[in-house]
């Protein structure tokens, strides 16, 4: 059965719980920066069409969703980085997530994405492609000198037009302790323009990319059912943990020797944009928080299905988070798991040192012993 919000509500800390909040101070003076983050992909511009005609148009960039997300609900003392290109063009510059982190500005017009959507009212599978996508603009690519010199606690490799090119998250490897990827920044690839639509998106196999020999050395690997024939689950799996999202069906977690699904929460769906973006955010925030790779991709599905839930970038109220869910039972199950899980893993940049995804048969964090 489906999770309940509240459940949700229920695995992040409340801000008003006074123990917590002292908990936050003491790790504040103590880690400091230690859990900075570091996000890499460009913000775009996303035009929504449906039947021929423009209905929407947003914001986009998994970034933007990213940081969106890391926003909303990373602890207190987690900040992070956003590295994007933008040009004279962007629109959206005083835009929540954009405003708080502001891109660097090329000369180059901003990535620009059309979504076509079908006119289909439900898809009848929930892992049929749900849209045609075209790039019409491209930014310039995010170079390793464009990355800040020092280190960081995690780094989300995010791009969405081929802009985190490989050195760039080799770059981003050695500087951050844990690397989480977005395999659509690996794998998309852009048929030539053809007459001022723009040039289609294809996905090519990861194995045959300059990427493929990184993985080893990333921690998690997310893909959409769609781009997960792309990545070679069985080849991924052995190098890194791989995440396939599945839609409205939520998740599912592979590591060499063993796999879990993890199941959904409702939502109605009004725009898909961004709901894997909003899922990488929420499962990386759980990790922040401490929580296993399991737990933390339930948070990844909450997050997911509030991004499908509203056009664009959505916005989220604090309170969601924050439900009076944790004084019931289930929270409170839920309260302790996090605690427990923060005493055993803790800070983030456990992630590289231990297999966080090993805990998944409660065996505890695990040395990594595959080199
Ligand atoms: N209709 C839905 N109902 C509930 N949850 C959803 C729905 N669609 C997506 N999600 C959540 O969001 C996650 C990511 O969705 P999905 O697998 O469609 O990613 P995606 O194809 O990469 O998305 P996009 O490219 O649109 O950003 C899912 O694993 C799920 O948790
Ligand atoms: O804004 C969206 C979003 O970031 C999606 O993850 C990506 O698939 C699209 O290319 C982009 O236009």
């Amino acid at each position: 059965m489906a999770p309940s919000p509240a459940a949700v509500a229920a695995a992040m800390p409340p801000a008003a719980d006074p123990e917590r909040e002292e908990e936050a101070e003491q790790q504040q003076t103590k880690w400091g920066a230690a859990l900075e983050g570091l996000v890499v992909g460009s913000y775009c511009h996303d035009v929504l069409l449906r039947g021929g005609r423009v209905v929407g148009e947003t914001l986009g960039g998994a970034a933007a969703f990213v940081s969106n997300v890391l926003d909303a609900a990373s602890p207190p003392e987690a900040s992070f980085a956003v590295v994007s290109k933008v040009g004279p063009d962007f629109a959206y510059a005083s835009a929540p997530a954009p405003a708080r982190h502001p891109s660097l500005l090329c000369p180059a017009p901003t990535t620009s994405f059309h979504a076509r959507f079908s006119d289909a009212v439900a898809s009848p599978a929930a892992h049929a492609p749900d849209r045609q996508l075209r790039r019409v603009h491209a930014c310039d690519p995010i170079y390793p000198d464009d990355l800040p010199e020092r280190r960081f606690a995690y780094g989300l490799a995010v791009g969405v037009a081929g802009e985190v090119l490989p050195e760039t998250l080799e770059r981003m490897i050695r500087l951050c302790r844990a690397v989480l990827v977005d395999a659509q920044a690996l794998i998309r690839a852009f048929d030539a323009d053809g007459g001022g639509g723009g040039a289609a998106v294809r996905h090519m196999a990861l194995e045959g990319t300059p990427y493929a020999r990184l993985l080893q050395r990333v921690a998690f690997l997310k893909a959409s059912s769609e781009e997960a024939p792309y990545v070679g689950v069985e080849t991924a799996r052995r190098r890194c943990c791989v995440i396939v999202t599945e839609g409205r069906d939520g998740c599912r977690l592979y590591w060499e020797g063993g796999e879990a699904r993890v199941a959904p929460f409702p939502a109605v769906q009004v725009d898909p944009t961004g709901a894997g973006d909003s899922y990488l955010a929420g499962f990386a925030v759980g990790l922040l928080w401490g929580l296993s790779a399991t737990d933390a991709a339930l948070l990844g599905n909450f997050f997911g299905a509030a991004a499908v839930s509203q056009v664009g970038v959505p916005t989220f109220h604090p309170k969601m988070l924050q439900g009076k869910a944790w004084a019931h039972g289930k929270g409170r199950r839920a309260a302790g798991r996090i605690q427990h899980q923060r005493r055993r893993c803790g800070r983030v940049d456990a992630w590289a040192r231990h297999h966080p995804w090993e805990e998944m048969g409660d065996r505890g964090c695990q040395t990594n012993t595959r080199g």
